[in-house]
């Protein structure tokens, strides 16, 4: 079921390197928009205050880690996806630490033996003046610094929160489809600072430079939008699971990192492949839609404005 998209929330995100904090008091600051968000349910029955109620971990065995943090072995959380990069969405308002660990996430994630995803999101409370402040895991449980489509789904999560706890500023005028717009932040490209050993070669950024994987030698770029990117243009390739991970692993970033692959349509149409550190082949990434973007430009291949065609959607 669809309905018109009808509420637009905008995010701010205060600090790239740790947190995505979200603020209420929202400017219309967005410089840059994705597709809609939609919202799956995908076990359970959907209940008044949109969780879904798991079957509670003590029937079907005492040792399942569903009911090590949550009293009574119940897990709520919602499901959402933007552009097909699909979340579990923990509401953590109420503590400090997540409800799951990393391992318990990374068990989550597993599409045949777990709910299925490709991060787990907490709502957790806020820092440093802010309301609230997201935290994420990723599949392989690993947590990074930012994901934009994540933030996306973040802030519908809590728009559906505040709506269903009353008398917050947040408006939600339909269920559904929402279009989330979020500011993604001022892209970092001192090098040490996306992280990569590559050395700078434009100033201290790595823009158009040689990266050599498994004996092939690539140009490529390294963008950080909080969390680091490595965006590379061209045709070439081979399927993203035999080449991403060399990417990821790559020496020349401590930290791995995500891997856009990217062919020109025209100057303001681009498409991309990605293969994102801790999570694989995903159907969109947000941060890394903004990198290339920022790499196209800084290459002289784009304009400023762009349409990004994503496995999930433009
Ligand atoms: N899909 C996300 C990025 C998620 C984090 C990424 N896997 C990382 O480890 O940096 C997005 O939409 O930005």
């Amino acid at each position: 079921m669809e309905i018109a998209a009808a509420s637009t929330v905008s995010v701010a995100p205060q600090l790239p390197r740790l947190t995505n904090a979200f603020s209420r008091k929202l400017g219309s600051i967005s410089s840059l928009s994705f597709g809609s968000l939609k919202r799956n349910y995908c076990v359970g029955k959907v209940s008044a205050s949109s969780s879904v109620d798991v079957i509670t971990a003590d029937k079907i065995s005492p040792a399942s880690f569903l009911d090590k943090r949550e009293t009574g072995g119940v897990l709520h959380f919602v499901k959402y996806h933007g552009l097909g990069n699909d979340f579990i969405l923990v509401d953590n308002r109420d503590s400090s630490e997540p409800k799951i660990t990393q391992e318990q996430a990374a068990k989550l994630c597993d599409r045949n033996f777990g709910v299925g995803a490709d991060g787990v999101i907490f709502a957790m409370p806020g820092v440093n003046g802010t309301d609230y402040t997201m935290r994420i895991f990723n599949s392989d449980g690993s947590e990074p610094e930012m994901c934009g489509n994540g933030v996306r789904c973040f802030a519908r999560f809590i728009a559906e929160l505040e709506r269903t706890c009353k008398g917050k500023t947040v408006v939600l005028t339909a269920l559904w489809v929402v279009q989330v717009k979020v500011d993604m932040g001022i892209p970092i490209l001192k090098a040490q600072d996306v992280p990569t050993k590559l050395p700078g070669n434009k100033g201290e950024a790595v823009i158009q430079a040689e990266l050599v994987v498994d004996g092939v030698s690539w140009n490529v770029t390294c963008v950080s939008m909080g969390n680091p990117h490595c965006i590379t243009f061209g045709t070439k390739g081979g399927p993203l699971p035999e080449i991403g991970p060399k990417f990821e692993h790559h020496e020349m970033f401590p930290a791995r990192t995500n891997t856009e692959f990217v062919e020109v349509l025209s100057r303001s149409h681009l498409k991309m492949r990605v293969w994102e550190r801790g999570a694989g082949a995903t159907l969109a990434c947000g941060t890394g839609a903004c990198a290339l973007v920022v790499a196209a430009v800084l290459e002289g291949r784009a304009n400023r404005k762009c349409t990004v065609d994503l496995p999930g959607g433009p």
